[in-house]
């Protein structure tokens, strides 16, 4: 059980697979931070990878909230479930198929995460506006310049207000034989905004 409520759960944390990405520690502080998450919430994310995201959007909602993660690769659920098994969490179920079939048969969502689409952004960034309660959140964690002008494009014709762009890039310290580098890692855009 892991024992700290703050957001930034070290990576080295989580279970991992060589084939499914994560969202780096402080980059998921952001994507938390964003979505003002409060207790008994119902919260989707779409494209959950080793479930860091689920994990520590479970421990902000707490006992009486609800996670609902998805992701249409199957290593990526196994992965996942045992996240939440090295967590015990009981308040998040994984759903496994494409976020773009099974959104439909989810109930309305107060936060809504995106870690990946597979190229469908409009079509599942539309069905979250049908889906999000009335001022609920939006948060998109965006790697591609072709999914972040795809998510640009969808918004503005959507029942969204407040869409805050913040772009970070993150470097982390490596010891040389000679002292400390910081090495790069790629830009991630964090999107968000509120359903009006
Ligand atoms: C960058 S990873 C997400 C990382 C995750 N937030 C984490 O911390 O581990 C993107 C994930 O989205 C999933 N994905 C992409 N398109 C999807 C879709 N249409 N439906 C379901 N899952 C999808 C991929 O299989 C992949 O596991």
């Amino acid at each position: 059980m892991w024992k700290f409520k703050t957001p930034g759960i070290p990576d080295d944390e989580f279970e991992r697979a060589e084939k499914v990405p994560i969202t780096k520690e402080e980059v998921r502080v952001i994507q938390i931070s964003k979505a003002r998450l409060k207790p008994g919430q119902i919260v989707y994310d779409i494209g959950c990878g080793s479930g860091s995201i689920s994990i520590e959007a479970a421990l902000q909602i707490e006992s009486s909230g609800k996670v609902l993660a998805i992701d249409y690769d199957e290593t990526a659920i196994e992965l996942t479930k045992r996240n939440i098994e090295k967590f015990g969490l009981t308040n998040i179920s994984v759903i496994h198929g494409n976020a773009k079939e099974k959104i439909l048969e989810l109930e309305e969502a107060d936060t809504i995460f995106i870690g990946g689409t597979g190229g469908d952004t409009k079509e599942i960034v539309e069905l979250c506006e049908n889906k999000l309660k009335t001022n609920g959140r939006i948060v998109i964690g965006i790697i591609l310049i072709e999914t972040l002008y795809s998510v640009l494009q969808v918004l503005e014709k959507l029942q969204f207000e407040s869409v805050d762009i913040t772009q970070v890039t993150i470097s982390k310290s490596r010891k040389t034989t000679t002292g400390t580098m910081m090495l790069a890692r790629n830009p991630v855009t964090i999107i968000s905004a509120t359903r009006i």
